[in-house]
């Protein structure tokens, strides 16, 4: 029997994962401590790991697919392939500076220390896409050309740039400026923590949500090739579903043109008679963001109207498509 081994992130991103785990399977165990999960597929092999070391450990085939964020897929240059975008877990990587610094950019604070001959000092989990990010500024190529800033994390330093340096974080980033650092690249949600931390956002790096990802050989193996497309079909359906609505409701048959014009549905609604003469029933898919607008129509004309919230959405077509590709 083929095994797909799939990992999972265990920190911020765990709940909303075992929340699409749980729509897209009927069974999913966590066992406690065991860091193991339980589907009611004996097919995949789930665990939870850190989600910046997934996409390390599904590029070397230790896993066939995970979940983590496109940011650290990113960040660890990983030769994965992104099968699905999950749509949760948004954030944004920014250069945050203290609220009191006047600078626009990046640039402009490496322009400005090298002329006050400072050091500029950065702190950051996310260290390749850091120096990346400082290298591409225009004043720093003047400046420096392809010299590489100075990294610094506890086991070793590397670059030759000592003019910038930047210093691995270990969480809670924020903190660090003005005293250790000038500036931080650091994930934000919500704001909050910048603002309390009297920090404010100057260039946004990149953004990034959750992903599932696969290892580019495995996709080669055919029966696994089988497996990871269930997964993919089964989270997709998950993400589709959240961003839907099934709505029954009954018409006068008098009212039924108008109740079908501009009525969304993924393909066309269903219309049913019912068992009373005059009367029909309306079967339709809607996007979440439209039923608000649909709320006064259906107030004058709609009886009985139901609505679900579907646990999985799939278009046949988009099936297909997938066994093809
Ligand atoms: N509010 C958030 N804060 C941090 N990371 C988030 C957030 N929402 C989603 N993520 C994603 O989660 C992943 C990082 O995981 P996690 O937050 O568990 O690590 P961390 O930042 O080291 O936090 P901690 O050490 O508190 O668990 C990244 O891919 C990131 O984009
Ligand atoms: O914009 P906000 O909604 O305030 O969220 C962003 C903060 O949340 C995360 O920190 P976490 O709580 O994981 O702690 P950490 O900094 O120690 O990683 C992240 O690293 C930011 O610090």
């Amino acid at each position: 029997m083929t095994i797909v081994k799939f990992a999972v992130p265990k920190g911020s991103i765990e709940e909303a994962t075992f929340k699409i785990l749980e729509r897209s399977w009927t069974r999913v165990v966590r066992r406690d401590r065991t860091y193991r999960v339980i589907l009611d597929d004996p097919q995949i092999a789930v665990k939870m790991l850190r989600p910046q070391e997934i996409p390390n450990l599904v590029f070397a085939g230790l896993y066939d697919v995970g979940i983590t964020g496109r940011d650290w897929v990113k960040e660890t240059n990983s030769d994965v392939e992104i099968l699905l975008d999950l749509e949760y877990g948004k954030i944004k990587l920014v250069i945050a500076i203290p609220d009191s610094y006047n600078f626009k950019s990046l640039d402009d604070m490496i322009l400005s220390y090298a002329k006050k001959k400072k050091i500029l000092r950065i702190s950051s989990e996310y260290l390749n896409t850091t120096a990346k990010f400082i290298m591409q500024c225009k004043n720093y190529k003047k400046l420096y050309g392809s010299k590489q800033p100075i990294i610094v994390t506890p086991w070793l330093s590397q670059g030759s740039n000592k003019n910038v340096q930047i210093f691995l974080s270990f969480g809670a980033t924020e903190a660090k400026p003005p005293e250790d650092v000038d500036a931080i690249i650091d994930v934000t949600e919500t704001g909050t923590t910048l603002t309390q931390n009297q920090l404010k956002i100057i260039e946004t790096v990149m953004e990034s949500s959750a992903v599932l990802i696969a290892n580019k050989i495995s996709l080669k193996d055919k029966s696994k090739r089988e497996k990871i497309y269930d997964i993919v079909t089964m989270l997709r359906g998950a993400v589709e579903g959240k961003k839907h609505l099934h709505l029954f409701l009954n018409v006068k048959e008098e009212h039924l043109d108008k109740l079908l014009h501009d009525l969304p549905s993924l393909k066309r609604p269903t219309i049913s008679p019912l068992s009373e003469k005059g009367w029909y029933g309306i079967n339709t898919v809607i996007p979440k963001s439209e039923f608000h607008k649909m709320i006064p129509k259906l107030r004058k004309i709609a009886q009985g109207l139901v609505v679900h919230e579907p646990k999985q959405i799939l278009a046949l077509e988009e099936i297909k498509r997938d066994e093809e590709s």
